[in-house]
């Protein structure tokens, strides 16, 4: 298996910069996922990995060997990569073993071989027993396995994957989670997967690219994204949390306890530090009369199955969102702990 190394990737429509200067360092069998709102620049970034696109600046190399700078172009059929589209793409007149065998017959496998090859694609998406339907007999699901399957049997280095599962359903799409990680589980393929989803980012991807305006925003593992993340952009786009300004610590820099609730109490002028809270890191007091704690006023309360989510307003004015396992009155007032918190840099 070979790394891939994409290298201040540019690439300009004219006047529009679509990728700035991206470079990210993936290692061999990696799942990488691509991330950032609508119109950040990650399907022109999959495009030109795939090779459907031309670079404007920079390199992108595969094991050492150059696949496409300003001056090189391996085209697509020659760069050991397959795709798999939003749209799933397969042939409705061909059966779904003919739709997976495709790649191969393009090569001109035939006979045991390429039948082999078909039926072991398909044991690994589990759709053996579907062999000789056609794709409009499946499900959304069973067609993206299709699809799936259809992109392992050339045996590639590297999947490229657009929004795969952005056209089904909530259920479905969890469901799809664990396919893709199955997938990448027992092909160890290295696998770049566009989502503008947080949530599929998190669970699917060893390390996650969030991307903004075309550039690299922060470039981390899913767990470091949450905990550690580099901007308030990047936290308001993974997972909950409030931001606080506080008067103690400096970007990357995680508080405790004693000094975040001293940061706070400090007088506005010198709360100058965005700090981001978690809502697990929120405890509410049982006594509102406590020395202790901040006060707060519950603004609204969900209920949320496993808990309450309480959106709260602190004396400062600032909102806070809390998790509590009752739920509480709104317009009533509360005492809390902030267990910790994570400085952020200033926003750019
Ligand atoms: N062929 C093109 N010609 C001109 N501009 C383009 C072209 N393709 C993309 N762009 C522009 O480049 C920017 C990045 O687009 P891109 O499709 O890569 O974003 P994205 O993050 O994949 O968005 P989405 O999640 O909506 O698909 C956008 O502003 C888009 O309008």
């Amino acid at each position: 298996m070979a790394g891939l190394m994409i290298d201040r990737v540019t690439k300009r429509f004219g006047e529009q910069v679509a990728v700035d200067a991206l470079s990210l360092d993936v290692a061999p069998g990696q799942f990488v996922a691509l991330l950032g709102p609508s119109g950040c620049g990650k399907t022109t970034m999959l495009r030109m990995l795939a090779g459907f696109e031309a670079l404007s600046e920079g390199e992108i190399r595969l094991g050492g060997r150059t696949l496409a700078s300003r001056e090189q172009h391996v085209p697509p059929e020659r760069r050991h990569m397959a795709m798999v589209f939003q749209s799933y793409a397969l042939w409705p007149h061909m059966s779904v073993a003919d739709n997976v065998g495709y790649p191969l017959k393009v090569r001109r496998l035939e006979g045991d071989a390429y039948r082999r090859r078909v039926a072991q694609a398909l044991d690994l998406v589990d759709l053996a027993a579907y062999a000789e339907r056609s794709p409009q007999e499946l499900s959304g699901g069973q067609r993206q396995r299709v699809a799936l399957a259809r992109c392992l049997v050339a045996d590639p280095d590297v999947v490229l994957l657009d929004e795969p599962l952005a056209n089904l359903d909530r259920h479905l799409r969890a469901a799809m989670e664990l396919s893709f990680r199955d997938f990448h589980r027992r092909t160890g393929a290295t696998m770049i997967y566009v989502t503008h989803d947080q949530s599929e980012a998190m669970s699917l991807a060893d390390r996650i690219a969030v991307m903004r305006d075309g550039r690299l925003e922060q470039w981390a593992t899913p767990e470091a994204l949450y905990r550690q993340p580099r901007s308030a952009w990047v936290a308001s786009f993974i997972g909950q949390g409030s931001l606080l300004q506080v008067a103690a610590g400096r970007p990357g820099q995680r508080l405790e306890e004693d000094t975040l609730m001293r940061g706070l109490a400090a007088v506005a002028a010198e709360r100058t530090q965005p700090v981001l809270v978690r809502p697990e890191h929120v405890m509410l007091l049982p006594e509102l009369s406590s020395q202790r704690g901040l006060r707060a006023r519950v603004e609204s309360a969900t209920f949320r199955g496993e808990r309450y989510e309480l959106h709260l307003r602190l004396e400062s004015g600032e909102a806070l969102l809390a998790y509590h396992h009752a739920a509480l009155v709104e317009g009533h007032d509360v005492a809390l702990l902030l267990r910790e918190g994570w400085c952020l840099e200033p926003d750019r």
